[in-house]
């Protein structure tokens, strides 16, 4: 890449530290010229979503994320003064559980169990990870992210005997998340197998009236917190669904905020070489040809941001996924995100980028500070530090020679104000893309219809039970069992069903294997 290229495609933002180097990506000339129309729009529609438009109309709701940073561009005054007394109430927890005036069963909380799902995990996983110190944490964090069993056992594994001084999360905007409440009611079994009272050590972060809500009332747990329908799942990290998590971890959330604040500052400029957010959504359009054509590989050179992609990967794709756009036209959009971190990924599927099918383009994340403190030196004069660096540069330049396009965003080191800037200029990059694809950013319909189908299987399995244990002692396969229950069409579902519950003994249900494994039978023994 030529000194000229370079400087004249990467695009510097000293107001965060941050630089974004599009000269890898094979812009053509007078590209970014030939879209001021679109962002124009895009722009526009950004101000009236920051003013309180229905920008999510199929739910008929406003979008704040951005408010939540800077209360006093929330549109009324009752919401400036609920988001400013929700993280004040959010700083005043954290200083009574730090200070123990709030504490659990066996004294001052040590552990913070977080129970949830999608946007109300994944958020506060990056945060956690990208700027925790376990020697130095207020809290160690935990999580139940999943309804795998396993899964929790391991995390309530790793808290131990701590647990009358663990604190449990559960975060649900909807309140009634499946997974969600699953580990809700595996977290209260395994406070009360320890004699421990859940209540006590239990919060809620939910919107009023939700079922979660209505059980933290009647049970009287410690404290709630209140999740608004105007801020999204996958944009919730800066309200209690992180910052709860992250303020008791000691994690100071007040920079986290003030970093998110600095970059929405920033990305509401008006041109698009002055707005990150506009470049990198130029990007992401000239790159996938404005139709999700190419893959976002996320590869941070950073421990720490390991989890970035997995949080991108909600954030885009449940953002930009959408099968009809804003007219009802099927447009099936979409940009598929995911990525690890350099140089891990080096060694493992980098082959693939180089050389392999042409079909993604790369993010590379620069951090420039290694760590704190000094490094020894590897060879003469070169660091551990020096190797990730020139590995990053040495396989932006390997996909260079091959034609697999990249962007490099350079950030100062990782601190609260970098995280939180990371996460403002995705989202409003994610907004601008929106608007330049003509979709709805802001709903998932799409995401309902495994819950039903799930649903329908967990009505099945109840039939299952039901049907042998009518007829203890009677082994029948599957298209018999479906047959029973007048559903020889899930005869499928039937059998994949039966198999778990025979590995699992549930309700006494075991397996006569047969030498078809599609013969097998189950039955409970009279
Ligand atoms: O926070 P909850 O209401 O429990 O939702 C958790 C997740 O559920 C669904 O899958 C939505 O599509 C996600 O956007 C959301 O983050």
């Amino acid at each position: 890449m030529s000194w000229d290229t370079y400087k004249a495609l990467t695009f510097n933002f000293p107001a965060v530290e941050l630089s974004l180097d599009l000269s890898r990506l094979g812009l053509p000339e007078g590209y970014i010229d030939s879209q001021r129309g679109a962002f124009a729009k895009a722009f526009a529609a950004m101000d009236e979503l920051e003013k309180g438009a229905i920008a999510n109309p199929d739910e008929g709701r406003m979008v704040g994320h951005y408010w939540l940073r800077d209360a006093d561009l929330a549109p009324n005054e009752e919401l400036k003064t609920t988001i400013s007394s929700s993280v004040e109430k959010i700083k005043a927890f954290a200083a009574k559980v730090h200070s123990g005036e709030v504490k659990g069963s066996n004294g001052t909380f040590t552990d913070v169990l977080v129970i949830g799902i999608g946007g109300s995990a994944l958020g506060p996983q990056f945060i956690a990870h990208a700027l925790g110190v376990p020697s130095e944490d207020k809290a160690a964090i935990h999580f139940f992210d999943n309804t795998d069993p396993e899964g929790m056992d391991l995390a309530l594994n790793a808290i131990g005997d701590r647990l009358g001084s663990t604190l449990s999360l559960v975060i649900s905007k909807s309140g009634g998340t499946a997974e969600t409440r699953n580990g809700m009611l595996e977290a209260q079994k395994a406070y009360s197998d320890m004699g421990l009272d859940f209540a006590k050590h239990a919060v809620a972060i939910t919107g009023v009236d939700s079922k979660l809500d209505k059980v933290a009332v009647s049970e009287g747990w410690l404290e709630r917190f209140e999740m608004w329908d105007w801020v999204g799942g996958r944009t919730s990290v800066l309200c209690a669904v992180g910052l709860v998590a992250a303020a008791l971890q000691g994690i100071d959330i007040q920079a986290l905020l003030d970093g998110a604040s600095a970059m929405d500052k920033v990305t509401r400029a008006k041109s698009i070489e002055e707005n990150p957010a506009a470049l990198l959504a130029l990007a992401w359009f000239y790159a996938t040809n404005g139709k999700g054509e190419k893959d976002m590989v996320i590869l941070p050179y950073k421990d720490r941001l390991l989890l970035f992609s997995r949080y991108l990967q909600q954030l885009i794709m449940e953002s930009l996924g959408k099968e009809f756009d804003l007219d009802g036209n099927v447009v099936n959009q979409g940009i598929a995100v995911y990525g690890n971190k350099g140089s891990t990924d080096q060694h493992a599927y980098v082959q693939q980028l180089r050389e392999g099918v042409p079909n993604f383009f790369a993010t590379f994340i620069e951090v420039l500070k290694d760590r704190h403190g000094p490094s020894i030196d590897v060879e003469p004069g070169i660091t551990a530090g020096d190797y990730l660096q020139g590995f990053l540069l040495g396989t932006r330049e390997a996909l260079g020679e091959t034609g697999r396009q990249s962007i490099t965003i350079t950030t100062p080191e990782v601190s609260e104000a970098t995280v939180a800037n990371l996460i403002a200029l995705y989202e409003r990059a994610v907004g601008f893309y929106a608007t330049l694809t003509n979709i709805n950013a802001y709903h998932q319909p799409g995401v309902e219809a495994g819950k039903k189908a799930a649903g329908a299987a967990i009505e099945l399995a109840k039939g299952i039970v039901g049907a042998l244990e009518s007829s203890k002692g009677t082994a029948m396969d599957a298209p018999t069992i479906a047959e029973k229950l007048g559903k020889p069409e899930s005869t499928e579902l039937v059998y994949k069903i039966a198999l778990h519950m025979a590995a699992n003994a549930k309700a006494g249900i075991s397996k006569i294997d047969a030498e078809n494994w599609y013969d097998a039978k189950f039955l409970i023994l009279a």
